[in-house]
């Protein structure tokens, strides 16, 4: 996905609201659909939905929208993410859900084509803009695990702690430790990452580009600051990258540089950064608004919040403590 797919309209002009239908079928392929000739984006390929029909809750514009481009019916309907972007004459919000479950066969009903996709195989079509942010959405975990410092825990402790975090289930971890060199955060990245893969989870590392494509690291994970010197997206497009924010220009900045993910804190008070101010709820949602991309609330937070952060459109929970089996 380039980055230009990750343009964002300013959340006070007035703007379409959208449904939108990814289906997945039982080997995991997506449902895409070609948009027709004379609409904004013509040619390029989509999710199935469209816009919300006044009276109209957005969960019955889904469904109606999708009996009528596809013909299927009995949705279950996972939400996953809203965002706005500019497309066209008008701002965007895209209300968008993940669809395992209905009943009849899809088909082009308005003469548009389908096509089932695996997710890899998406690169090959070109895809409306902000589809990246979608997919991010789709298939980011609902929880991120940031590793404590070695020299907090004690390398005795920290090694079958990330054994016993991984063997848990920790799908994505982002390993920090200011404290090391280059040098020594490289050895000891390799060493993590091996582990990592072998539990087939993503590690995301806190060094420059060139480290993690040294390693083959699955991305890295900077502060907003560090991307904005930068001044553009530094790694390519099959390699995450993720950011740290604490604001909104924060995440509009994260989001016009090209940032997968990010994530927003602190929610509550944290020991980690015992003098920043906790947003809470409410300014979470503030901040997060509608930047086009997936956003993990990180602060004071763990396992049992995640259904509070994905009803406030957090992608779900970033921790240290609360996922470290330590
Ligand atoms: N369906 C869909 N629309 C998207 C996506 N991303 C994105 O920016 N859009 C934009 C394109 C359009 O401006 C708008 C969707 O409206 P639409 O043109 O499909 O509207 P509709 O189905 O109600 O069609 P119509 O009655 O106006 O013909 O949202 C996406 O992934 N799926
Ligand atoms: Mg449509």
């Amino acid at each position: 996905m380039d980055s230009a797919a990750h343009t964002q309209a300013e959340p006070h002009a007035q703007a379409l609201e959208i449904a939108v239908g990814v289906l997945v079928d039982r080997q995991g392929r997506l449902l895409i659909a070609q948009r027709r000739a004379g609409t904004p984006g013509a040619g390029r390929w989509e999710f199935p939905g469209g816009k919300q029909e006044p009276g109209e809750s957005m969960f019955d514009c889904l469904a109606r929208e999708l009996d009528e481009e596809i013909g299927v019916r009995g949705l279950r309907a996972e939400p996953v993410i809203r965002f706005s972007h500019a497309h066209g004459d008008r701002p965007v919000r895209l209300h968008v859900w993940r669809i395992d479950e209905w009943s009849g066969q899809a088909q082009g009903r308005e003469g548009q084509r389908l096509e089932w996709v695996e997710r890899e195989a998406l690169a090959d079509y070109q895809l409306l803009p902000a589809t990246g942010a979608i997919l991010h959405a789709l298939f980011l975990p609902d929880r991120y695990v940031i590793t404590p410092s070695m020299a907090a825990a004690g390398e005795q402790a920290w090694w079958p702690a990330l054994e016993a975090t991984l063997a848990d289930g920790a799908p994505l971890l982002r390993l920090r430790d200011h404290a090391l060199d280059d040098a020594a955060y490289q050895a000891l990245a390799a060493r993590v990452l091996a582990c990592a893969h072998a539990h087939g989870a993503r590690l995301l590392i806190d060094r420059d580009s060139d480290m993690c494509e040294a390693l083959g690291a699955d991305g890295v994970h900077w502060p907003v600051a560090r991307l904005l010197a930068k001044g553009k997206r530094p790694l390519a497009a099959h390699r995450l990258l993720a950011v740290s924010a604490h604001s909104y220009s924060d995440l509009k900045a994260a989001t016009r540089l090209g940032a997968d993910f990010a994530v927003l804190s602190p929610v509550a008070p944290t020991p980690t950064h015992p003098g920043a101010s906790p947003l809470g709820w409410d300014g979470w949602n503030e901040a997060r608004a509608e930047h086009a991309l997936p956003v993990y609330a990180l602060g004071g937070l763990g396992g049992e919040d995640i259904a509070t952060a994905r009803a406030h459109n957090a992608q779900g929970v970033a921790a240290i403590r609360a996922f470290w089996r330590g």
